[in-house]
């Protein structure tokens, strides 16, 4: 299927985003007067669009990478760094994009789709977007991330403006051989042709595509012969052309009866929700084969019944050339009708914007790995990881605030339960990630439980008490108290009793004991 389905990989890097700055405002009689540097700016997104004037891929072959602007960096006196500007590459309506492992990313199907394949890095916050009252004049800024960087494929399966139908070796291939600069097979064997070819055509200012493919039989809408796997190609064609051979010997068959077979074929096929059935899109006829002198005179015969029926008929001759050129035009201008409409439609119809699925940025994942010198802990997560991408690493204050954000993420409870120990080697990210020995930080639950290295304070919790020893105690507790009760009450009635605080005892107290169980 070398000629039909286009495919290419193109290589994309998304502008990167600038650097955040820090600076501080000097006035003159303030030499500090509070932090003043500027934002980074946003890399530009590499967005595809599906446009109706496409028909091809063959721009990206020669051009397949793509790269778009890098944003600018943040400047002093709050100036913020320019965005990226974004790339539109506009491919064909059809176009399946997939990543680099097979998997279909968007099938960009119908025209005005808007598809970010390559997301823009974000630009890093200058020190006067992260001074917080905490933090009055922050010596750091955040680091641009890089913008995404990768391959897709892009697929056409289907470019033709016209499909040409007809019986095997009624000269589809022969016709896309003469009015195109495309050489496909031909032979008067039936089935010659067994992928789909395409021809461009142009003809004045116009320019399109004619899909030469395996000839249709009697029953194809059943899956006799080849036909039905081609007409899955041409179900995007905005003419079907029919070759009626005028030529052909086979007994049963003459142009009238060809065409009604093939339009019954046609009919049978389900195209996909959205899209025009076969038969209503528009139909032209030509009667090839009119160099054979018996062919032009059937082909005569038969002109006013078709054209009777309504259709534009063009008596033509593959061999000979006769007739191409007003055929050419007609195709030419039918092609441009439905292209004018097709672009109204588009203008009518909001673009859709589609951004690559939205992962859940504030997850991440945990996981222990064995290593020769004891456990990795490594954390994987769309926010810790670009945390660590925008972090200073030169800069002790930007590391600092590095460990705060992945603290107030809940990333050193999660460290901590997964088993991870002051000085334990900690990765975030995959292969390449970033290595450390963790620290802690105090305000951690983590530090709160942390014992001494070497030592994990969940395996020494012989001195908290189980359930029953704490029932135990409160019970010894209540028989001490109501021995100490019962003493006084016979220290009283033998009036013996004074009491230092001057409350008096009496049935109240065992309010008091039932408050102290609650706690319990
Ligand atoms: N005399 C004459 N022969 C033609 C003409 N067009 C095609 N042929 C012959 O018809 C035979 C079949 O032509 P193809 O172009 O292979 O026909 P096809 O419709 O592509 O056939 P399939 O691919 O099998 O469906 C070949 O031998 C061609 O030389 C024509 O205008 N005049
Ligand atoms: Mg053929």
């Amino acid at each position: 299927m070398a000629t039909f389905v286009d495919q290419v990989t193109l290589h994309l890097k998304a502008g990167n985003g600038g650097n955040g700055c820090v600076s501080v405002k000097r006035e003159k009689f303030k030499p500090l007067a509070g932090p003043d540097g500027g934002n980074g700016g946003h890399g530009g997104d590499i967005v595809l669009v599906s446009d109706s004037n496409v028909t091809t891929l063959l721009g990206f072959h020669r051009n397949p990478h793509k790269s778009s602007e890098n944003g600018g960096p943040g400047m002093g006196d709050h100036r913020a760094g320019t965005n990226g500007e974004l790339m539109e590459l506009a491919v064909p309506v059809g176009t399946v994009v997939h990543d680099d492992e097979g998997t279909v990313l968007i099938d960009m199907n119908i025209a005005g789709l808007k598809y970010v394949v390559a997301e823009g890095g974000i630009g890093g916050l200058g020190n006067a977007a992260l001074s917080s009252t905490k933090r009055k004049a922050p010596g750091f800024a955040l680091l641009g991330t890089p913008g995404w960087q990768g391959d897709v494929q892009l697929e056409l399966k289907v470019v033709a403006d016209v499909a040409l139908v007809g019986y095997p070796s009624a000269g589809k291939s022969s016709l896309v051989a003469a009015i195109s600069a495309a050489k496909p097979k031909i032979a008067d064997y039936p089935f010659t042709t067994l992928h789909p070819n395409l021809g461009v055509v142009e003809s004045g200012e116009t320019r399109f595509t004619v899909a030469d493919v395996p000839g249709l039989i009697e029953g194809a809408s059943e899956g006799k012969g080849l036909g039905l796997e081609f007409l899955r190609h041409v179900e995007r064609c905005s003419a079907l052309l029919h070759v009626l051979d005028c030529a052909t010997l086979e007994p049963g068959r003459d142009p009238l009866t060809d065409l009604e077979v093939i339009q019954g074929e046609l009919a049978a096929y389900p195209v996909p929700a959205g899209q025009l059935p076969l038969l209503e899109r528009p139909q032209l006829i030509v009667l090839n084969k009119i160099d054979v002198p018996e062919a032009r005179d059937l082909a005569d015969f038969v002109r006013a019944d078709l054209e009777g029926r309504g259709y534009r008929v063009f008596e033509i001759s593959a061999v000979s050339r006769e007739g191409l050129r007003e055929l050419s035009f007609a195709l030419a201008e039918v092609v441009e009708a439905d292209r004018a409409a097709k672009a109204q439609e588009e203008l009518e119809r909001p673009r859709i914007v589609i951004r690559p699925k939205a992962v859940n940025e504030s997850k991440f994942e945990v996981t222990v790995e064995g290593g020769t010198y004891g456990n990795v802990y490594r954390i994987r997560g769309v926010k810790p990881e670009r945390w660590v991408v925008q972090t200073d690493f030169n800069n002790e204050e930007a590391v600092g605030y590095l460990a705060d954000r992945l603290n107030k993420l809940g990333v050193e409870d999660r460290l901590f339960k997964a088993g991870a120990q002051a000085g334990s080697t900690v990765v975030i990210g995959g292969a390449g990630g970033i290595v450390f020995d963790w620290e802690p930080t105090l305000t951690s639950t983590a530090e709160l439980m942390t014992a001494a290295r070497g030592t994990d304070p969940r395996l020494h919790q012989s001195s908290r008490q189980t359930r029953n020893e704490r029932r135990e105690d409160y019970f010894a507790r209540m028989d001490a108290k109501a021995e100490a009760r019962a003493e006084l009450m016979r220290e009283r009635a033998a009036g013996l009793w004074t009491d230092d605080e001057g409350f008096e005892i009496g049935s109240g107290t065992d309010e008091a004991v039932v408050r102290e169980g609650d706690g319990e």
